[in-house]
Formats: C-alpha cells, sequence, structure tokens
C-alpha cells in the first residue's frame, strides 16, 4: 500500500495540498509506513465558529474563527492565533500541519495546533478588540486547555491579548490557569526571551546556515521581509549579536533598502510611532516587496505570510541562505527552483521553532511557579537550535536531500515512533 490522499478525503484547500506534499517527499524517502503516513496527512481535529461581537457603534457583528489540532500522539496541541481579513480554515489547518513538524523537530513534548479569525484588527477599537478576543476564546473553550491545547500569538496577536485569552479560560473554569496560554505578559506568567525568541531563532540558524555555507556572518548583508515580532527582532539580533548588515527591511507598507545598514533600534522605534509600519522612515530608499526578495544579499529572511516566494521570484532570488522566519513563505514551484539553484532554504518548521521552544519555556514556568532568568533562557534556546540544526543537516547528508525534507524526516521519524508506542493501530 503506498501512502496517498486516500478515499473521499479531502484537503481544505490549496495550502494544505502543499504541505501535504512536501510531507509525502520526506514519507517517501524514509520508507514510512503507509498506515502511519495516511494516518499523519489529516488533522485530527477542526472547529469552525462563528460568533456575535456588539461593535461601539450598537451594530452587531458576526466573526468567524477556527482551531485546527493536526496532531496530539507526542503531547498537547501547541501553537498561536492569527487575526487576518484573509485567515482561513486551509491556512490555519497548514499553519497546524507545520506545528506537528515543528514542535518535533526540536523534540518539544507537544503536537500541533493553531486558531485564527478572520478580522482586520487595525479596524477595531480596543474595546472591540477585547471584545472579540474573550468571545472567540469561549467558543474553543472546549478545545483548549494546559494539558490539552496550548494557544499563543501569531500575525496581529500579542501579549495583550494573550493576557485576555488567560483571564476568559480562568473565569469560565473558576481558577487562575496561566498555563493555558504563552507569550503572555512577564507580570503574568508570561517567560523572559518570549518576544525576542523566533527571532533569536531565526539568528541562530541563520549563523549555523553561514558555518555550513563558509560564510562569515558578521561581514554578511541580509534582507528581511516583515517588520513585526519575527522581522524586528530577527533584524535586531543578527546586526547587534552578529554584526551582520542589514540592508534592507519591508511590510505590509512597502519596503527600504540602505546599503550602510539600517540602525534597527531606530527604525523599530520609528515603526512603534508610526502606527506599526516603515512607510516613510527617512534614512533609506523605498523599494518594493519584490525587489528586497531578490536583492543581492548574502541572507534573505522572508518573516511576514505565506506564498511571498513564488516561482517568479525564486527565479530572482540572488542570496545564499534563505532562512525562513514565516511559516510557508516558500511555493512549492519556487522551492524546486531553489533546490536547482543550491540556495540553502533553512525551512520554517526549523528556522522559526525559537518562539515555540520558549513558549515551551514559559508554560514548564507556569506549571511549576517558578520562573527562570533570561540568560537561562537564550542558554537553553540555544542549545536546542543548534542541536536542532545539526540533526536537520546530518540527514540532509545522508540522505542527500534538501533542507526541508530532512527536517521532515527528523520530526516524522519522532511522531510516527510515538504512534507506534501508544499503539494507535491495535490489531
Ligand atoms: N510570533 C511568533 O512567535 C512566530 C511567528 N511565526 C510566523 O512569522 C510570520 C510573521 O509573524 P509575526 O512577526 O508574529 O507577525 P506580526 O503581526 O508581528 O508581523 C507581521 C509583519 O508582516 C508584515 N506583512 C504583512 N503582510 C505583508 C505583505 N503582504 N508583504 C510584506 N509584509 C507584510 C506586517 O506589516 C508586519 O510587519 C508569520 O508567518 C508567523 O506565522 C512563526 C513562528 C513564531
Ligand atoms: O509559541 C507558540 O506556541 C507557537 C508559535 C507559532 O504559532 C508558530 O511557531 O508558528
Amino acid at each position: 500500500m503506498e501512502i496517498s490522499k486516500m478515499g473521499n478525503l479531502k484537503a481544505p484547500g490549496p495550502l494544505y495540498e502543499m504541505a501535504q506534499h512536501q510531507f509525502l517527499k520526506a514519507a517517501k524517502l524514509m520508507d514510512l509506513d503507509p498506515n502511519i503516513g495516511n494516518f499523519l496527512l489529516w488533522p485530527q481535529k477542526s472547529l469552525t465558529v462563528h460568533f456575535p461581537v456588539v461593535m461601539d457603534d450598537g451594530r452587531v457583528e458576526i466573526f468567524e474563527g477556527y482551531r485546527v489540532q493536526h496532531n496530539t500522539a507526542r503531547g498537547p496541541a501547541k501553537g498561536g492565533i492569527r487575526y487576518h481579513p484573509e485567515t482561513n480554515l486551509d491556512e490555519v489547518s497548514s499553519l497546524a500541519f507545520w506545528m506537528t513538524w515543528k514542535c518535533a523537530v526540536v523534540n518539544l513534548p507537544y503536537g500541533g495546533g493553531k486558531g485564527g479569525v478572520r478580522v482586520d484588527p487595525s479596524k477595531l477599537s480596543e474595546k472591540e478588540l477585547e471584545k472579540l478576543s474573550r468571545r472567540f476564546f469561549s467558543e474553543i473553550q472546549m478545545m483548549v486547555g494546559p494539558t490539552k491545547d496550548i494557544p499563543a500569538p501569531d500575525v496581529n496577536t500579542n501579549a495583550k491579548i494573550m493576557a485576555w485569552y488567560m483571564d476568559t479560560f480562568s473565569m469560565n473554569v473558576g481558577q487562575t490557569t496561566l498555563g493555558v496560554v504563552t507569550g503572555k505578559p512577564l507580570d503574568l506568567g508570561g517567560s523572559e526571551g518570549r518576544p525576542e525568541a523566533t527571532g533569536r531563532g531565526v539568528a541562530i540558524t541563520a549563523s549555523e546556515a553561514c558555518n555550513v555555507s563558509g560564510i562569515d556572518i558578521s561581514k554578511a548583508t541580509v534582507a528581511i521581509q516583515g517588520f513585526g515580532n519575527v522581522g524586528s527582532f530577527s533584524a535586531k539580533i543578527l546586526s547587534e549579536e552578529y554584526g551582520a548588515k542589514i540592508v534592507a527591511v519591508s511590510d505590509v507598507s512597502g519596503g527600504l533598502y540602505n546599503p550602510e545598514g539600517f540602525d534597527i533600534d531606530d527604525l523599530i522605534a520609528y515603526r512603534d510611532q508610526n502606527g506599526g509600519i516603515i512607510k516613510g522612515y527617512p534614512k533609506g530608499t523605498p523599494i518594493t516587496n519584490e525587489e528586497l526578495l531578490t536583492m543581492n544579499v548574502d541572507i534573505l529572511v522572508p518573516a511576514a505570510l505565506e506564498n511571498a516566494i513564488t516561482e517568479k521570484i525564486a527565479n530572482d532570488v540572488k542570496a545564499k541562505i534563505i532562512v525562513e522566519g514565516a511559516n510557508g513563505p516558500t511555493t512549492e514551484e519556487a522551492e524546486k527552483i531553489l533546490i536547482e539553484k543550491d540556495i540553502l532554504v533553512v525551512p520554517d518548521i526549523l528556522a522559526n521553532a525559537g518562539g515555540v521552544t520558549v513558549s515551551y519555556f514559559e508554560w514548564v514556568q507556569d506549571l511549576q511557579s517558578h520562573f527562570w532568568e533570561i540568560e537561562d533562557i537564550r542558554r537553553k534556546l540555544t542549545k536546542i537550535m543548534k542541536r536542532s540544526f545539526g540533526e536537520v543537516f546530518a540527514t540532509k547528508q545522508k540522505y542527500n536531500t534538501d533542507m526541508r525534507t530532512a527536517a521532515y524526516i527528523v520530526a516524522i521519524g519522532r511522531v510516527a515512533e510515538a504512534v507506534k508506542k501508544r499503539g494507535y493501530f491495535p490489531m
């Protein structure tokens, strides 16, 4: 029997199908047991909710939201919640699928989950945002819990929203439950180092990728797409701690180029005073997102949304290394071109795993009510990211394949072992 998209099961959309193709490539190479492969291709649980929010002008608006658990063989589901006007079940299911592999690549005792609400939060008042967040969390309460499924921030969500989620869950169950979400404020069960964690993981894996490619990171040039949590912390840590020069940055408002390298603290301060966008920053030449992605730099970090590097862009990519800060930034067609061009791609499920790793530290601290110092967090995170990069790179060499497929092989091996040992298929 072959692993296939069996019978009348249907992927929730094209993004999920692309993710399944990534999985199938690795499953074939590692000769995965087809029963396990067929099981792992599908999300275990998906919930779609519609819920009302009374807006400031008295109108009642109905919102659609999702929580998907792809697989929980290795532990509770883990993964962020995104607010975006275009999010949908296909996107959230794909993100949940990737979370399973991400947690397994870095060997955390978690499965994969993800959530989302179709909303443009920039159009909501603070009061509307809070009402929407609290109601959504109550609607998905049946899925979540500190030993079941632990959400966290993602695109357009943050520590403030995590605090509302935690409070809502706690009110509903009648006791303060810090461990139900991560990425919370520091004085409310949050962890040192969580805001910077994804960017730090990107910087660590970029440095490891430079090492295996013979590039001196302290002389490297970098272009970063997306200047939110992941993009800005990647930029800050790569420039301040690794000496790399960030010559191009962008966000939803467009991009900027500065061959001398940006002062990242100054750019972050400008963004924070300018409604969260970098447009109009005076110390750079305006460029488009397409120009940024095809810039002649050593390292390219896509840190915005999916499908940024298309076939057309891939043909023109000049970077030697791509470190995927975002989830799913490279399309299937683009991936083939990047492999042919021998560009080293550090895949999302490895490159951006620093965030969920420190979320795991936060959860452990919450459960123990004992909090660690930033030095401990950074040391443990660095160790995990370097070890994971090494395991994936060794697997790439062993199977003579690309880094993404190698990361899947490492991750699938771990999840398959859990499925077997739990006896999911009693004979
Ligand atoms: N926050 C986290 O800890 C983690 C986030 N990720 C992934 O990293 C990516 C970015 O997430 P965050 O930084 O948390 O989100 P964010 O909401 O803090 O920032 C997103 C950034 O992307 C920009 N952006 C949005 N649409 C764009 C477009 N069409 N072109 C260019 N830029 C655009 C926004 O302007 C903003 O600068 C997402 O793929 C997310 O799933 C992955 C792992 C962990
Ligand atoms: O911090 C977490 O638990 C999950 C972060 C996330 O959603 C991701 O890695 O894509």
